[in-house]
């Protein structure tokens, strides 16, 4: 399970949590404008824009969960098994491998508009990585500070649907998961009315009777309208250091926490990591599950003219400030 989340405030900020029992090795990854991409259906493909992101890099090659490029679009992979299917090649449309659309959109588009235009004549292919690296079934959270998207690949094609909370989680489809919103929609960060019968006294007993109902469990529908919640909710300052402190609260609110989702083989899921990119900035902030002090990596001190990528090993353990 996985969750991503759009935020404003002074600055348009992008990320999310990456779920799993496993990491593959992530590294922020930076990668500059002249990096020889060559697609498998549509060739050779020069960057126009350079990207920052979360990578698992094989053999030279950046592929992204999540990245954000320089002009301000960010793009999230998240799971959606069972439902994801992606095609054969399509006479008369842009043939995009499924690890490929990250960096041909962000690398091809300044805007979610730009990126809405491009999508409209795409095809998602079915050509795996490698043997050792097969299709990831994904859903994308495509955003700028304009607002989201979500694009999905299933038996009946492409659908692209517009995103209204900014945040993306896993299974049902996208339309079910917005549609189950419809079910809480008493909940408030304000304390309710009586509305239960009258005439019988209920007393304010507690703060936060509001949200009693959101749905506190780890399942992905239930994430989504958590995230929704807090997400449209949050208030924060505006600065840089109170921005991303809030954008980390709002993730960290449907965080995994070891032992409490079980999987098969004494396996658990945990939130591997939380990211938070300044899109406008194209500063990528990452938590860790075991390394809460916020790290960074500035896409603009590197240099975005290069051919080769930028690669940043994850900083774990806890970095603890001893205050005596
Ligand atoms: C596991 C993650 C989803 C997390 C998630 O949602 N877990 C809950 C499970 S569930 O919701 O309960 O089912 C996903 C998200 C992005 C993926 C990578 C995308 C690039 C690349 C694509 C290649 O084709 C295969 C290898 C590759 C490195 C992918 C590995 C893995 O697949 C990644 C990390």
């Amino acid at each position: 399970m996985c969750t991503a989340a759009t935020y404003t405030t002074d600055s348009f900020y992008f990320g999310r949590n990456l779920d799993y029992e496993f990491s593959y090795g992530d590294e922020v990854t930076v990668t500059p404008r002249a990096y020889p991409f060559s697609l498998r259906c549509m060739g050779d493909f020069r960057t126009k824009y350079a990207m920052i992101g979360m990578a698992y890099v094989a053999g030279e090659y950046p592929l992204y969960y999540d990245a954000v490029n320089e002009k301000g679009l960010g793009i999230a992979g998240l799971n959606f098994v069972g439902n994801a299917i992606y095609h054969p090649a399509q006479d008369g449309k842009s043939n995009v491998a499924q690890f490929e659309l990250i960096p041909w959109l962000l690398g091809s588009c300044a805007t979610l508009a730009e990126a809405r235009t491009l999508l409209a004549k795409t095809n998602i292919v079915n050509i795996p990585f490698s043997e050792q690296l097969p299709l990831a079934q994904l859903h994308w959270l495509i955003a700028d500070k304009t607002g989201s998207i979500v694009v999905e690949s299933t038996a009946d094609g492409l659908h692209i649907y517009d995103n209204p909370v900014g945040v993306l989680t896993n299974n049902p489809p996208f339309p079910q998961q917005l549609f189950a919103l419809n079910n809480y929609r008493a909940l408030s960060p304000r304390t309710p009315a009586v509305a239960f019968a009258d005439g019988l006294d209920l007393p304010v007993y507690s703060r936060g009777l509001g949200a009693l109902g959101l749905p506190g469990d780890l399942s992905s529908q239930s994430r989504f309208v958590r995230a929704a919640f807090v997400r449209m909710n949050a208030k924060s300052g505006s600065s840089e250091a109170e921005s991303v402190g809030q954008f980390f609260h709002i993730l960290h609110a449907v965080e995994q926490q070891r032992g409490c989702c079980e999987l098969d083989g004494g396996k658990y899921e945990i939130t591997l990591y939380t990211s938070c990119c300044n899109a406008d900035k194209g500063i990528y902030y990452y938590t860790t599950y075991g390394n809460h002090q916020i790290t960074a990596v500035d896409m603009h001190r590197e240099n975005l003219d290069g051919d080769r990528l930028v690669r940043y090993p994850l900083v774990q353990g806890e970095q603890i400030a001893l205050q005596n």
